[in-house]
């Protein structure tokens, strides 16, 4: 129900006058739900009747109407009741008058004040009732203040804490707390009057923003933190200048760079004055090799320009050798990823048992080729090659990949054993057949049945073994020496040798019909330096091997160490190529292997070597044994022959006692040392 009323008084509906009509309303309307849905609406603005502040907040004037809104129920006296207390003339003194009006503009101020602060303000009364809510506050409980009024300051308020105020007298200051999407710390405060409490205030204080603020400011901290640490991390040398060129950030690097550690110091240190101006001029970025404290960097002047001024520049110095290393090793890897995939693409077609074979030239792949095919088969094969081009390996490799794996493969080197002991070696003697044959002895060919005899240097077998033997091959039975019964076998025969077999043959000093027997399935294992391309397979399988082995990490070849290898002409193949890796890892110092540590004559294969033709002096002694002599005069000799043939010739021996003179003092590893070539 709605009805309209007039001012009469002189201030209008002044403080005092406010606060006796509301205390005329609640005697009027006891009902507390009902007095609170008493409003009074003025110029738009509607306001619960029994709030002091607002009411007069509404500043309405004498003469004004305004309109009071009642409970539909609300009976015709109670109207009339209200009527009448307004229409009651004004019988005020001037006085009076005055104190209402500056009762009025002081009130009406402070209401003003404190609603448009932008703290968040709460007022209870002793009974914990808010009477007073700004707009800040309202906003922060996301409510109108209607909905707040008049209401439990517990039942809207998440938290709240008035009550406590009221029963305790005491201000508190909270912590941070959380009001819907605010953070805000809350000011708590007793209202007393004439030490008695009254009420109780809350002002919350809206934070959230300068928490966003702090959160930023801590996020681009970090941030700032992170970046100063990638650029004093990177090996870069990195540095920011002003429009003048003068440093306001530089990285450790650069700092080192820098001659004067502390106060100005400027980008034409780096790029000289020419640079600089050239860079102003232009506005383009200054890109060269340049040269400090003896390091070349590859130096990066970028001018930042910022609407067509430029601001500063930014400076980077990459140092070369890093470059350098990071191209080698770059080259390695290129190099290793070479080698794997080759292997992988090997691996694919042979046995496993080729795996260990490394190379991938065609001659090697061929050889292979067949090698594997044979091995399924029981044929004899003649693996003919080079002193070291891996004939033993091979062999060997034939067994594994031969369904006579699981038996012996034995190998008989026939340069080695003396003549006369070669029968019993490879065939064995019954217990008496001669002086000192005290029990019966098993020769090799007994020890390798159902497996693999491998005879080694073949050629240097004599010609009446050689009939024993193709004897042996093509009855395929053996009689011990001192023996009667027959025993028959079942071997395969693989030989092999360094030796021109078929020119032998033509010479008359091996026997051809052996040689066709022997010569079933004929392998030929290329020269080293036949097949090149296999130096940087085998260097790098040697790496890793000799890293297992040796428990060392070298990680890979300076540059040109791999082009000197494969410029050299390799008189002892692999196995000459194996000893020199294995004497530069025992040499290696660091991570790489050095051009400066392989011999001269690799490293320098023009170069003459002196020591070459030099005569070396014996030392004669009264009591020392010829053999000291004989051994001294194999350990020089021998260096500078690429095979045991070539050095028998110049010492005017045979082939046979020059190689069992370098094995007996074990002189293999120097056989061709100082060779450099003919
Ligand atoms: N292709 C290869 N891959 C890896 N290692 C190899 C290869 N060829 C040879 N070798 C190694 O080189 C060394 C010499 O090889 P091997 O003894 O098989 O040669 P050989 O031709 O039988 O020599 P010789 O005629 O002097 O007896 C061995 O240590 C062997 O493992």
């Amino acid at each position: 129900m709605e009805i309209r009323l007039k001012i009469n008084r002189k201030n209008g509906l002044h403080i005092r006058m406010g606060a006796a009509f509301i205390s005329f309303l609640q005697s009027l309307i006891p009902d507390k739900e009902k007095l609170q849905r008493t409003y009074v609406i003025y110029n738009g603005k509607k306001v619960q009747a029994n709030n002091l502040l607002s009411l007069v907040a509404l500043k309405i004037k004498q003469g004004d109407e305004f309109t009071l809104v009642l409970d539909e129920n609300t009976d015709q006296k109670t109207v009339e009741q209200i009527q009448a207390f307004f229409n009651q003339a004004a019988s005020e003194d001037t006085r009076q008058t005055e104190t209402d009006r500056l009762l009025m503009e002081n009130s009406v101020t402070l209401h003003e004040a404190v609603s448009s602060i932008p703290n968040g303000i709460i007022v209870v009364n002793k009974e914990n009732v808010i009477i007073y809510v700004n707009r800040a506050a309202a906003e922060l409980l996301e409510k109108e203040p209607q909905d707040i009024l008049n209401r439990r300051a517990d039942e809207v308020i998440p938290h709240s804490c008035l009550h406590k105020i009221l029963q305790t007298g005491k201000t508190e200051i909270t912590e941070k707390q959380q009001i819907n999407h605010y953070t805000v710390i809350t000011t708590r405060s007793p209202i007393l009057l004439n030490d008695q409490i009254i009420g109780a205030v809350a002002i919350f204080q809206d934070i959230s923003s300068i928490e966003k603020i702090s959160k930023e400011l801590n996020e681009v901290k970090e941030l700032q933190e992170k970046l100063n640490l990638v650029l004093q991390s990177v090996t870069d040398l990195i540095g920011l200048t002003d429009e003048k060129g003068d440093f306001i950030f530089s990285n450790e690097g650069m700092d080192k760079l820098l001659k004067k550690r502390e106060g100005k110091r400027n980008i034409r240190e780096i790029i000289g004055k020419t640079g600089w101006e050239d860079l102003i001029r232009r506005r383009n970025p200054f890109m060269k090799v340049t040269k400090h404290k003896g390091q070349s960097f590859i130096t990066k002047v970028n001018p930042v320009i910022v609407e067509k001024e430029i601001r500063g520049t930014v400076a980077t110095m990459t140092p070369l050798d890093d470059v350098k290393q990071l191209l080698e090793k770059i080259d390695i890897m290129e190099q290793r990823t070479r080698y794997l995939e080759q292997e992988l693409s090997k691996h694919k077609g042979l046995s496993s048992a080729f795996h260990k074979i490394i190379g991938n030239s065609e001659t090697l792949k061929d050889a292979l080729t067949i090698a594997d095919k044979v091995a399924k088969t029981h044929s004899t094969v003649l693996i003919t090659g080079e002193s070291g081009t891996g004939k033993e390996l091979v062999a060997r490799a034939i067994h594994e990949a031969s369904p006579r794996k699981n038996h012996p493969f034995i190998r008989v080197n026939c340069a080695a054993i003396p003549p006369q002991l070669m029968e019993s070696e490879l065939f064995g003697y019954e217990k008496g057949a001669f002086t000192g044959a005290y029990k019966t002895h098993r020769g090799k060919f007994e020890l390798a049945d159902k497996g693999t005899i491998f005879l080694d240097e073949i050629g240097d077998l004599n010609l009446e073994l050689q009939g024993k033997l193709l004897r042996v091959l093509q009855e395929k039975e053996i009689v011990r020496i001192g023996g009667f019964s027959t025993i028959h076998l079942d071997v395969r025969v693989i030989a092999a040798t360094n030796r021109d077999l078929a020119k032998m043959v033509e010479e008359g000093t091996f026997r051809e019909d052996l040689y066709y027997r022997l010569n079933v399935v004929p392998i030929h294992l290329p020269p080293l330096r036949a097949r090149k391309e296999d130096i940087p397979l085998l260097v790098e399988a040697f790496r890793v091997e000799l890293n297992a082995r040796l428990g060392k990490n070298i990680k890979g070849y300076e540059k040109g160490f791999i082009e000197a290898l494969c410029n050299y002409h390799w008189p002892g193949n692999i196995r000459e190529l194996q000893n020199i890796m294995e004497r530069l890892f025992n040499l290696a110092d660091g991570d790489y292997l050095l051009c400066k540590d392989l011999p001269h004559y690799i490293s320098n294969p023009h170069a003459t070597d002196s020591s070459k033709g030099q005569e070396e002096t014996i030392v004669l002694s009264k009591d020392k044994p010829l053999h000291e002599y004989e051994k001294q005069i194999f350990a020089y000799a021998c260096q500078f022959y690429p095979s045991f043939n070539q050095l028998a010739k110049s010492l005017g021996i045979t082939h046979k006692t020059a190689a069992s003179k370098i094995r007996k003092y074990k002189l293999e590893h120097l056989v061709g040392k100082k060779y450099q070539g003919d």
